[in-house]
C-alpha cells in the first residue's frame, strides 16, 4: 500500500509575511494540582509567530506540553519548564510564550463563632509568560465580601437620635426603658444599606517564588476587609457578622485602599492593579474604585 504524505498547511510559507504577537488555544480543560486538591481548570496556552513568514505554529505542539501541568503541583516552576517547552518546539518560530490557567479555588472557611464550616470558591488565574530568558506571573484572584455604606450609617443614626427625642423627650430616663428602647424596631428605627461586593486582585509576582501564595493572598486581603462572605452560619455567626460589618463601615474607596495597604506588605508581591465593585442596593448601578501600585500596562 501506497503510504500518502498528509498535506502540512502550518509548514507552508504565508501569503502575507507579517509575524503575530499570539497564536495558541483557549479554553483547554485541563485537571490540575493545587493545595492537595485536583481542580478543573481551563488552560489558554499560545506563542508568538516572529517568523512572519511562517503560514501557522504547531499546535498540537503546545496542547501535549500541557501533560506536564497533570502530575505535578502547580509551582511557577512548573509552568516555567511548560512555557520552555512551547519554545523549544517552535524553535525559529517563536519568542515568547504565553501560558494562561483558569480555575476555581475552593476553600474550606470556619464560620465566625460555631464550630461550623463551609466552602467558599474563589476563581482564580495564573498567567505566565516566557520571553527572551525573562519569566513573570501574573495572579487574578477575585474575592467576595460584604460592605456596609458609612453615610447611610451615619443617615441611620441621625434618624435613631431622633426617634430617641420624639419618644424620651422631657422624661427622666430609666435604664430599664432604654434598654427596652433599643431592643425594640424603634431602637433601631433606620438601617444602613449594604452590598455583596467583590474585589478583582491582579498581582504581578517577584520572580524567585517557590510556590503560588493564592490562599495567602486570600486570606491577607479578607483580614484586611474585616467582612469577608460566610458559608455556614448560625444565629451566633450571623451577629458576629453584623458586629463586623458594623465595625468594617466602607465606601468602595476605603474597601480599595485598605486591600493598597495590606498586599503592599504582602511577601512576594512587586506590583498590583485592584477593583473593587460595590454591587449597590441603594441603587441599580455598581460603586467602582481602583487603585494600581508599580503597575503599567504589560
Ligand atoms: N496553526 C494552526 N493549526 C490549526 C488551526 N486550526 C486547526 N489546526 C490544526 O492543528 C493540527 C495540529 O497542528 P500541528 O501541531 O502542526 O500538527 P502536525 O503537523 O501533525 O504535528 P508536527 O509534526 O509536530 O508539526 C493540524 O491538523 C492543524 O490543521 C489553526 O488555526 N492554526
Amino acid at each position: 500500500m501506497n503510504a500518502l504524505t498528509l498535506p502540512d498547511i502550518a509548514a507552508q510559507a504565508s501569503r502575507q509575511a507579517l509575524p503575530l504577537e499570539w497564536v495558541g488555544m483557549c479554553g483547554i480543560a485541563l485537571p490540575i494540582f493545587f493545595d492537595g486538591q485536583r481542580l478543573s481548570a481551563k488552560a489558554d496556552a499560545g506563542v508568538s509567530l516572529d517568523d512572519g513568514g511562517a503560514r501557522g505554529i504547531h499546535m498540537s505542539r503546545l496542547y501535549l506540553a500541557l501533560e506536564m501541568l497533570e502530575q505535578e503541583h502547580l509551582t511557577p516552576a512548573l509552568m516555567r519548564r511548560v512555557l520552555q517547552r512551547f519554545l523549544d518546539t517552535h524553535e525559529g518560530l517563536s519568542n515568547s510564550a504565553h501560558l494562561n490557567i483558569h480555575a476555581d479555588l475552593l476553600l474550606k472557611r470556619p464560620a465566625l463563632i460555631s464550630p461550623l464550616s463551609g466552602w467558599k470558591n474563589y476563581p482564580v488565574s495564573i498567567e505566565a509568560r516566557l520571553k527572551n530568558a525573562m519569566f513573570h506571573v501574573e495572579l487574578k484572584i477575585e474575592i467576595p465580601y460584604s460592605s456596609t455604606c458609612p453615610c447611610s450609617a451615619a443617615l441611620s443614626r441621625q434618624l435613631i437620635q431622633q426617634q430617641f427625642v420624639d419618644d424620651f423627650a422631657n422624661k427622666s430616663l430609666q435604664h430599664a426603658e432604654v434598654l427596652a428602647w433599643l431592643g425594640s424596631t424603634k431602637g433601631i428605627v433606620a438601617t444602613p444599606h449594604s452590598q455583596r461586593s467583590n474585589a478583582h486582585l491582579k498581582l504581578r509576582l517577584d520572580d524567585y517564588l517557590d510556590d503560588l501564595p493564592l490562599i495567602a493572598l486570600i486570606n491577607d486581603a479578607e483580614a484586611a476587609l474585616g467582612t469577608a462572605v460566610q458559608t455556614a452560619v448560625k444565629r451566633a455567626d450571623e451577629q458576629a457578622f453584623a458586629l463586623a460589618n458594623g465595625q468594617n463601615l466602607m465606601f468602595c474607596e476605603d474597601a480599595v485602599r485598605r486591600l493598597n495597604l495590606a498586599l503592599k506588605r504582602s511577601p512576594g508581591i512587586n506590583a498590583f492593579h485592584l477593583k473593587v465593585v460595590h454591587a449597590e442596593s441603594l441603587h441599580a448601578h455598581d460603586a467602582v474604585a481602583e487603585s494600581r501600585w508599580n503597575w503599567e500596562a504589560a
